[in-house]
């Protein structure tokens, strides 16, 4: 590709994807008139369930459903479709067993027979695979095909990574690898879409969309999105957290850093990570908390 190709975002404009027989009528599945994303950006897609999250994910990572109107430039992205990890893993294996699924995407990427076995060892060690490397998907459970297929994602040498819920059958320790693991390959210099119901997997700093009946309800920061900003509507008090009008729980730390705002024990901005709150304790409470 170009460079200047690989410079350019993804970009999709005036897109209406509908649903089955609805093409004449006015119902969608997502209705959008911009979103771009850029090259190694890392894009957190949150939303109720049936808001059309999955819709818009696969439609980042280059797969276009039947029934869509609208244009969608591929920018960096280039052609061909980017991995993506699925909310349900059995559906997008293409081996018969951890081993074999990591092997193709190695060949994919190019990596010489040499270098496979080791390099096929190492990327199952990560994910905690090792034991399992050689049995069938029959024999794994849904949890362990999802880490089977995100480790298999992760080591293609892509621009674009989508993760559509690559957590939601696993425990706190696997999800925590594979958090990790897409952080290693965003580090790498790839873009990043992660898709999550998981409101404690935001960063105050990172991009969020949320999507709400088919269409983008807001672009932002996580800080904005959990806490709401200047140009929220306001309510009694202070902005009104768009994760409310996403139809999403505030997580109990963050409903807890309103009440404190409210009673002006704090200031924006509010705390979201470990390290802010316990600059929170460390203050008292009081006044300049995050900085
Ligand atoms: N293949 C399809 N054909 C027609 N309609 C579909 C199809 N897939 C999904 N839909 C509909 O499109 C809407 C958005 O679905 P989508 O899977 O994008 O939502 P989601 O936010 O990812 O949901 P979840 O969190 O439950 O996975 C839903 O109303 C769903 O019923």
């Amino acid at each position: 590709m170009e460079r200047r190709e690989a410079e350019k975002p993804i970009v999709l404009g005036n897109v209406t994807v509908y649903g089955i027989d609805d093409l004449e009528g006015t119902t969608s599945r997502l209705n959008l008139s911009r979103l771009t994303l850029a090259a190694g950006e890392w894009l957190t897609v949150v939303g109720v369930n049936g808001s059309g999250k999955s819709t818009l994910a696969r439609l980042l990572a280059g797969i276009e459903p039947e029934r869509m109107i609208g244009t969608l430039e591929r920018g960096f992205a280039g052609e061909n479709s980017c991995p993506i990890v699925l909310q349900q893993p059995k559906a997008q294996l293409f081996g018969e067993t951890p081993r074999e699924e990591v092997m193709f995407a190695l060949e994919w990427r190019g990596i010489s027979a040499e270098h496979i076995l080791e390099k096929v060892d190492q990327a199952l060690h990560r994910v905690g695979l090792t034991a399992l490397a050689d049995e069938p998907w029959d024999r794994l459970s849904g949890g362990q095909q999802q880490l089977a297929a995100v480790s298999a994602a992760t080591e293609c040498d892509a621009p674009l990574l989508v993760l559509d819920e690559a957590t939601s059958m696993l425990d706190e320790q696997n999800r925590d690898t594979v958090l990790r693991t897409a952080r290693e390959f965003h580090a790498r210099g790839s873009a990043v879409v992660w898709v999550t119901q998981r409101l404690d997997e935001l960063e105050p700093d990172s991009r969020v969309v949320a999507v709400g009946e088919g269409s983008i309800i807001f672009d932002g920061t996580g800080r904005e999105f959990m806490y709401g900003s200047a140009g929220d509507e306001q309510g009694e008090d202070g902005p009104i957290s768009p994760c409310l009008r996403a139809g999403l729980r505030l997580p109990y730390l963050a409903e807890f850093a309103i009440e404190l705002r409210r009673q002006g024990k704090i200031a924006d901005p509010l705390p979201m990570t470990d390290r802010e709150w316990r600059k929170v304790w460390e203050s008292g409470g009081i006044g300049e908390t995050t900085k």
